[in-house]
């Protein structure tokens, strides 16, 4: 287990006591850049940079090891390191993105000049030439097809993102679908679509901002209309039971964005019980 900085690593002897066996590699210190000036519109470049670079090494290096890696954010923009170390270990992958959000602007689509609203269009092979060059970023080379990537959770999606989903064929289920379909038949053509894509190591990305605020209001960036805590322990259960989960991120859990201290214990709680649900632990008991 790899440990970002984040409030959920206080919680590590839950995973012991679930059964699992748990190596802290520790929190990741990363370089500050006191005068990380925006670069176009993109704010905090150099330092998103340069983290993510560190994260990669450091999540290649645990899979190296042998174990699922769990990174806990810090925001969504963690992503980019921790798909490209992850892909540097085991080659090809298929990521699951479970989000209220699509994360794929870039840099030019952007309306807030966000990071954590960009990753995935840094990470795709079809979406390098729309991506200008960035301080420390010249490391990162494109790890993921779009064809190998799955949305559980969307509802507030940029123009610019809804069109390259489009343009790119990329599987959604956002929220209509779940609607429409139920957690679990989301699920049942999500594990089938990917069997199809050839059975990769899955790399689930986790925004606790998929699920519904009322459950997980400590985020930076809460969407009404979300996932119950039911649906979203679903997701984590039947990504587990393909066999296949190689890395998870749990990302966006932000205390200082909830208005009382019962919405930080629910996002926390909420956040280890998705990670649980990764490593095995099951309802049924
Ligand atoms: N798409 C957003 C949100 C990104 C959320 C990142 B996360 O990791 O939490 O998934 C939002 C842009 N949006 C544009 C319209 C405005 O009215 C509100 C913000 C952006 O900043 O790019
Ligand atoms: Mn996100
Ligand atoms: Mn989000
Ligand atoms: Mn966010």
């Amino acid at each position: 287990m790899l440990i970002c900085v984040s409030p959920l690593s206080y919680h590590l002897t839950e995973f012991v006591s679930a059964g699992c066996e748990v190596k802290d590699y520790g929190n990741l210190t990363f370089e500050e850049f006191p005068d990380d000036e925006p670069v176009g519109r993109v704010k905090n470049a150099r330092a998103v940079g340069s983290a993510n670079q560190r994260l990669s090494e450091a999540v290649k290096a645990v899979k190296k090891d042998g174990h699922t890696t769990a990174m806990l954010g810090g925001d969504h923009s963690l992503g980019i390191g921790s798909i490209h170390g992850h892909s540097a270990a085991v080659g090809k992958l298929s990521v699951v993105w479970v989000d209220a959000h699509s994360d794929i602007n870039t840099p030019l689509t952007s309306s807030t000049g966000n990071m954590h609203g960009q990753p995935v269009s840094f990470l795709l092979h079809e979406l390098q030439s729309k991506l200008p060059a960035l301080p420390n970023f010249s490391w990162l080379k494109p790890c993921l097809s779009a064809k190998d990537l799955v949305y559980i959770g969307l509802r507030d999606v940029d123009p610019g993102e809804h069109y390259f989903l489009k343009f790119l064929g990329v599987k959604v289920f956002s929220m209509t679908e779940v609607d429409r379909l139920g957690i679990g038949k989301v699920m049942e053509e999500t594990c089938d679509y990917l069997c199809t894509r050839g059975n990769k190591p899955i790399h689930l990305s986790y925004d606790v901002d998929a699920i519904d605020p009322t459950v997980t209001p400590a985020t930076g960036t809460p969407v009404v209309g979300g996932l119950t805590y039911r649906d979203g322990i679903y997701i984590t259960e039947q990504i587990r039971h393909t066999g296949l989960l190689s890395a998870v991120d749990m990302v966006e859990v932000n205390p200082l964005r909830a208005q009382t201290e019962e919405g930080v214990r629910s996002t926390v709680s909420t956040a280890v019980d998705l990670l649980l649900g990764c490593f095995g632990r099951l309802r049924e008991g």
